[in-house]
């Protein structure tokens, strides 16, 4: 069997396919730049046969006016030329589909139908940058796979085991039952898969973990026994870490401050907290490469930036092993938690006493797959776990799939 996920932002797709139940991944890739002048695909083929070989691939810049062309496209680079790696686009028997925001609605892996597409729409003032790409992913694949099984795997399923004290607000009841105002949380399927990876690296699955997602959306997770007891983002993925263009935390009456007397709009709230904030509102860079750079020339708002992204961790850190009673590990993944020494060496800076002690040359080092970077004295571990939402959604397919025969 073929499983193909999709992973739909705002003007970008990841997608990959794999065999089933092998695992096997067959073929990878990103779409970018949808809707601007000139788009562009990295398109990879994985050798199945020799499973360790590295990809071949290639990169075509063609215009890519909206999501259909670019999965129109990704579909004509698996079937057609000498990479392809099926015939027709029948062969795929499931498309497993991210989706940033489930509400209260989806605690589990879903089949797509047209109730749960009006749920996932309905959802879409809560997660403006997310969940309209994800609908539109979804409507795409519909028409490109007519045949396949369409199945949602959420951000928020997994963090809908959080005790009632963690996911409510301090708000009237009211807010809650009538509007479900409540805390979400999101990057679910990222936590989970590292976490569980931990836990069996750990050999112990009642782990007490403090897993640490830093790509261009950051939050941690309190994660025991492979549930979740908290994270920081909330009711939509703008609170809690800094992040390459979201504020994070942020007291209510900055909010108040610019609705009244400074006379922002609604929507201009909006754009400010989810595109012009975070570490480009600080340093006038979003992506942690051009910032890490900008650090190295000696750029006072980069260090700056810096400092208050680690900063946030750390307070999170402090707090997370609270809410565990006790830690047996924090797991850094994502785009800049996996390759960014800088950042989890300013993070784990004198925690010594806390029990977590970075190994500075283990940090320093570059290998593929799980790494332990903590001295080996270090009372808890600090572990780099490469995240693949990818395959905890296909997997996430199979069980449901599995479940319903
Ligand atoms: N080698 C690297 N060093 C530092 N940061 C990196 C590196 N590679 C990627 N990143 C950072 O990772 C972030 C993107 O992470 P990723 O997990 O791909 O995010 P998303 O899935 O949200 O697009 C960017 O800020 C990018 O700069
Ligand atoms: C929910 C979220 O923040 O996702 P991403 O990091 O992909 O933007
Ligand atoms: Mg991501």
């Amino acid at each position: 069997m073929n499983i193909f996920v999709v992973n739909s932002g705002s003007s970008s797709i990841k997608y990959q396919l794999f065999r089933w139940p092998s695992e096997q991944p067959v073929s990878s890739g990103l779409v970018e730049r949808i809707g601007q002048e000139q788009g562009s695909i990295t398109h990879k083929v994985f050798d199945t046969a020799h499973p360790d070989a590295p990809p071949t691939g290639k990169h075509l810049t063609l215009s890519l006016p909206d999501h259909e062309a670019g999965l129109r496209e990704v579909v004509r680079l698996l079937t057609e030329g000498e990479g392809r790696v099926i015939q027709d686009p029948a062969e795929i028997a499931v498309v497993g589909h991210r989706v940033v925001h489930g509400g209260e609605a989806f605690a589990a892996t879903t089949l797509i139908t047209d109730e749960v597409k009006a749920e996932i729409r309905r959802l879409f003032a809560l997660a403006p940058l997310h969940n309209p790409a994800n609908a539109l992913g979804i409507d795409v694949a519909e028409r490109l796979f007519p045949q396949a099984r369409q199945v949602a795997v959420f951000d928020t399923a997994f963090h809908q085991t959080l005790p009632e004290h963690a996911f409510r607000y301090a708000l009237p009841e009211a807010l809650y039952t009538e509007h479900r105002i409540r805390k979400y949380g999101f990057h679910g399927t990222s936590h989970q898969y590292v976490a569980a990876q931990a836990a069996a690296h750990l050999h112990n699955p009642d782990a007490r973990l403090i897993t640490i997602h830093l790509g261009n959306g950051c939050s941690m997770a309190a994660v025991r026994g492979r549930r979740a007891l908290d994270t920081t983002m909330g009711f939509g993925p703008l609170a809690g870490l800094v992040m390459g263009t979201r504020s994070g935390d942020l007291d209510p009456s900055v909010l108040l401050h610019l609705l009244g007397p400074l006379g922002y709009s609604a929507e201009q709230v909006s754009a400010l907290l989810n595109k012009e904030s975070g570490m480009l509102g600080l340093s006038g860079f979003s992506d942690m490469r051009d910032i890490t750079r900008a650090l190295n020339d000696g750029d006072a708002r980069a260090e700056l930036a810096y400092r208050l992204y680690a900063y946030r961790i750390r307070q999170y850190i402090g707090a997370y092993a609270a809410v565990l009673g006790g830690l047996e590990a924090i797991v850094f993944t994502a785009g800049v938690g996996e390759n960014d020494a800088l950042v989890r060496s300013r993070v784990c800076q004198d925690m010594e006493f806390f029990g977590l002690a970075l190994d500075e040359a283990r940090n320093q080092q570059r290998a593929p797959g799980l790494r332990d970077i903590s001295t080996d004295d270090s009372r808890a571990r600090i572990l780099v776990i490469p995240t693949n939402e990818e395959l905890e959604i296909a997997r996430q397919c199979a069980e449901l799939l599995a479940d319903q025969q």
